[in-house]
């Protein structure tokens, strides 16, 4: 770096320009006068865009810039953020403002940083005129993530006989293998962080935890116009808007951008400044992680491609050698919500092992149920489902031998009111949802 500067001592994160060329975006960011970072998304056989799309897509990447940005405002978070010396509406600055507090709650949390007052973003330009329709196709964007939400969307969305695209960001072989398995047509669009964010983190950056499903779905609303697709349908379920912790008033939530708060953040501002015809929502937002492991248990030709466990998903560095580690709080959590719904047997055939037999793991499933410690920072259900799921486990008389089974009858379960911990009404819809009326059907996957 010619203009080497020390992340933490910088004063303004700059949104330096974004553009778009040949399916290539470029998101170029910098702090103080140092060297710029610069971000590309690769969009694969990118069609020429029409002139009537034109502002829709210029809105959107730069929504995209915006978002992407918060993987390198961390590194410093600097007391001032300039957009090019531009001024936002108010409804773009406030999604920004929520985006960066509370998708950094969990990096300011575990670092230490107080985030309150510092996130603002400038605020005070002239919102442009409400977007319209653009008459983009009724098909769908299924953005898969290798595990096994996302193959339950697949399946409900088929199950219509919708047009979908299975869709997925980064070079992952692992999910590679899961969008071929669906059978749908695939899309992989390429992303390419700035290498100076490494070499800043080299410099002592701050570091930890982004709201990365922000970034996928900003690039996919990209993606949708580029294409022509007039929906997104994530699969986040309801359990993701619930905190993994409260500090000083604050909820930090790992999973803030998979929540519905952010949903209705983001599919407002689509609806305002992109298309008022592109509709982002989640497919499994009424159901709780049970009522998702219960689908996933029907769809027995994903069993040998799919895998929830995050080291897959590294950017650096090493994989696990098995498609489940085994060690994670996200291994612990699918092998106890996919147990009451599947035969043991099959279970231990995906995982290659007991995991609820080892007693070595007794913290790990301790956190899951917050029990003598808050839920792991990972995309995990709420405690209270899996408590639920561990007592039906602990009724049943081919998994109460099993050491931590036979832990939580014997140590766990006097602490607790049996009333509270049935499994039925987890799997019972409920809450908001933002799915559009013609994908509403694909729920019945659910039933
Ligand atoms: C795969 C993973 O879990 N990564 C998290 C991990 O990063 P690590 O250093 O172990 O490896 P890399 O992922 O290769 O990251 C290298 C560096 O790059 C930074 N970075 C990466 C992606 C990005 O979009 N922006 C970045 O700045 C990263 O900070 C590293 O310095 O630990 C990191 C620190 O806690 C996490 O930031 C990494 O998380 C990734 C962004 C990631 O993709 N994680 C998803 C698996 C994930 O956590 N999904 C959540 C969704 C939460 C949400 O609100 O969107 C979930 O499933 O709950
Ligand atoms: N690399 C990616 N590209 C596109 N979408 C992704 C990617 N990673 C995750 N997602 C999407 O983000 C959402 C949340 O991811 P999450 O990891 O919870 O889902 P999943 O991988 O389908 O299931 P699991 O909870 O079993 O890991 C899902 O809709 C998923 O498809």
């Amino acid at each position: 770096m010619s203009n080497v500067i020390q992340p933490r001592l910088t004063q303004v994160f700059r949104f330096v320009r974004s553009s778009y060329a040949d399916g290539v975006a470029e998101l170029v960011y910098a702090f103080d006068d140092g060297e710029e970072l610069i971000e590309r998304v690769r969009f694969p056989h990118a069609p020429t865009l029409p002139a009537t799309h034109v502002d829709a897509f210029n809105a959107a990447l730069r929504l995209l810039h915006l978002i992407a940005g918060v993987s390198y405002y961390k590194a410093g978070v600097p007391p001032k953020i300039e957009v090019s010396g531009e001024l936002l509406d108010d409804s773009t600055a406030d999604l920004l403002d929520a985006l960066y507090l509370h998708g950094l709650a969990e990096f300011a949390y575990r670092n230490g940083l107080d985030l309150r007052g510092r996130i603002a973003f400038p605020r005070g330009g002239h919102a442009k005129p409400v977007a319209g329709k653009l008459g983009l196709p009724q098909r769908t964007l299924v953005p898969i993530g290798g595990g096994k939400d996302s193959l339950v969307a697949v399946e409900a969305v088929k199950s219509i006989a919708g047009e979908a695209t299975a869709v997925w960001i980064g070079n992952s072989a692992l999910i590679a293998a899961c969008a071929e398995r669906t059978g749908l047509p695939t899309l992989n669009i390429q992303r390419e962080l700035a290498p100076g964010l490494f070499e800043l983190n080299r410099l002592g950056a701050w570091n930890g935890h982004i709201p990365v499903t922000a970034v996928n779905s900003a690039i996919l609303s990209l993606a949708a116009i580029l294409y022509g697709y007039d929906s997104i349908a994530f699969a986040n379920e309801r359990s993701a808007s619930v905190a993994t912790l409260e500090y000083e008033g604050q909820q930090v939530n790992h999973q803030w951008s998979k929540g519905y708060a952010f949903e209705q953040l983001l599919s407002d501002w689509l609806h305002s400044h992109v298309a008022a015809d592109l509709d982002y929502c989640s497919l499994l937002r009424p159901y709780s992680e049970l009522a998702v492991t219960r689908a996933f248990a029907k769809l027995t030709p994903y069993f040998d491609v799919f895998s929830s466990c995050n080291r897959n998903f590294k950017l650096l560095g090493p994989k696990p050698a098995d498609r489940w580690c085994g060690q994670c709080p996200k291994c612990h959590f699918v092998f106890l919500a996919l147990a009451p719904f599947l035969p043991k047997p099959r279970l231990l055939s995906i995982f290659g092992r007991n995991l609820l037999d080892d007693e070595s793991l007794a913290a790990g499933f301790d956190a899951l149920l917050e029990y003598q410690d808050h839920k792991p920072f990972e995309c995990v259900g709420e405690g209270a489902e899996a408590r639920a799921a561990l007592y039906a486990l602990s009724q049943r008389p081919e998994w109460q031998e099993d050491a931590l089974v036979a832990r939580f009858r014997s140590e766990i379960l006097p602490q607790l009111d049996v009333a509270q911990l049935a499994l039925e009404p987890w799997l019972e819809p409920a809450g908001e949802q933002r799915i559009p009326a013609r994908l509403l059907p694909a729920l019945a996957v659910f039933d």
